[in-house]
């Protein structure tokens, strides 16, 4: 007797994002997941092979090993939803971001090879992409944006510098302004030119935080965190993952000052903020989530939900 549940690989799913989509796709009866003996995780035809007998395969991989993989399934009508950066920009690929646009989920229901947001893309992108349709602030500014992440973000590799003694507390990184993240941030977002990007670390494990700077130099004409507000709330409104928080919202703050970087770990949510001083003109509009749920795996899942026809937020038979 066959099977009607939707077969999954998981290239990858002894990493740290492979092992967070496992789990949360571990109990589902609509779904069988094919796995690789340990020894084979890393013997390419057989991969491909996997790979090519599943209806969905999802890279939770290093680029050049998702890129070596695709190759080998060469034209195989599979669903591959890449989690790398390997495919962000590349032609024929859909980027795994369902709120993007309203078009966006037709978009990925038409396409086979899928590519997910970056972390802070996510979160740099989900600000400024309205913003941007709405003409508040200008395609070819160039606005500044920085990021906070846990250090899981780096998967195992950083993991195991943050668990030796020593380590710095915090760090900013990518100083050459060249992070790989930024041709994503720049294409999706509509900006024309690339923006200033400035990655940083905590000593935490998960979650992380996505500033920009709204300021006069970047907008189309003077705006009040009000204004930016209401864009953002008009562009979200009825998705569940991307809620937008009350204008200057304070509610969330620890001990009313702290926004704390962790506080969607292991959720597929990311709330988005905007404060302002509206005597000096400046906005600033913030993004949270965990890297490693919206920013990786929830994002792969909510993909993984989409194709298969199950409703998106929950995972189970619609209707
Ligand atoms: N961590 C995060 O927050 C995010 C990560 N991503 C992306 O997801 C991908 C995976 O990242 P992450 O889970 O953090 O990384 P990890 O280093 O934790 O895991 C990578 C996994 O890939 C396996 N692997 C490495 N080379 C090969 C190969 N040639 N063939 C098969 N398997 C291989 C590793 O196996 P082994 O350990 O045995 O070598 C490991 O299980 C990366 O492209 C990353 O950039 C995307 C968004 C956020
Ligand atoms: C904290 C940390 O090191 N983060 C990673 C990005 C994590 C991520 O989103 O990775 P991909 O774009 O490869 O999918 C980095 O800056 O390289």
């Amino acid at each position: 007797m066959t099977s009607n549940k939707t077969k999954i690989f998981i290239d990858g799913q002894h990493g740290t994002t492979g092992l967070q989509i496992l789990d949360r796709l571990k109990d589902r009866a609509d779904i069988e997941l094919l796995e690789l003996p340990l020894a084979d995780r890393k013997d390419l035809g057989k991969r491909a092979e996997i790979a090519r007998a599943s209806d969905i395969t999802v890279l939770c991989l290093p680029d050049a090993a998702a890129k070596e993989l695709v190759a080998a399934m060469g034209d195989s009508d599979t669903v591959v939803i890449d989690a790398s950066t390997a495919h962000r920009v590349a032609d024929g690929w859909t980027y795994g971001f369902p709120e993007l646009a309203k078009d966006q989920r037709q978009k990925l229901l038409a396409s086979n090879r899928i590519s997910n947001p970056g972390c802070y893309p996510t979160g740099a992108i989900a600000l400024l992409r309205p913003l941007i349709d709405a003409g508040i602030v200008r395609a070819d500014s160039t606005p500044a944006v920085f990021g906070v992440s846990g250090y899981t973000g780096g998967g195992k590799e950083l993991i195991a510098v943050h668990e030796q003694p020593g380590v710095e507390p915090f760090g900013l990184y990518g100083l050459e302004l060249t992070h790989k993240h930024v041709p994503e941030m720049k294409k999706y977002s509509g900006l024309t030119h690339a923006p200033l990007f400035v990655p940083s670390v905590g000593h935490y494990a998960q979650g992380m935080l996505i500033t920009i700077p709204i300021t006069r130099d970047i907008t189309t004409k003077q705006v009040t965190a009000k204004d930016v507000h209401q864009v953002l709330s008009d562009y979200y409104a009825g998705e569940t993952f991307v809620p937008v928080r009350p204008l200057a919202d304070r509610a969330w703050l620890e001990r009313d000052r702290f926004l704390r970087a962790d506080r969607l770990v292991d959720t597929n949510t990311m709330e988005l903020a905007v404060y302002g001083n509206d005597a000096d003109g400046n906005v600033l509009a913030v993004a949270s989530l965990d890297n490693l749920g919206k920013g990786a795996s929830g994002a792969a899942v909510q993909c993984i939900n989409l194709k298969t026809g199950v409703d998106e937020t929950t995972g189970l038979a619609v209707g």
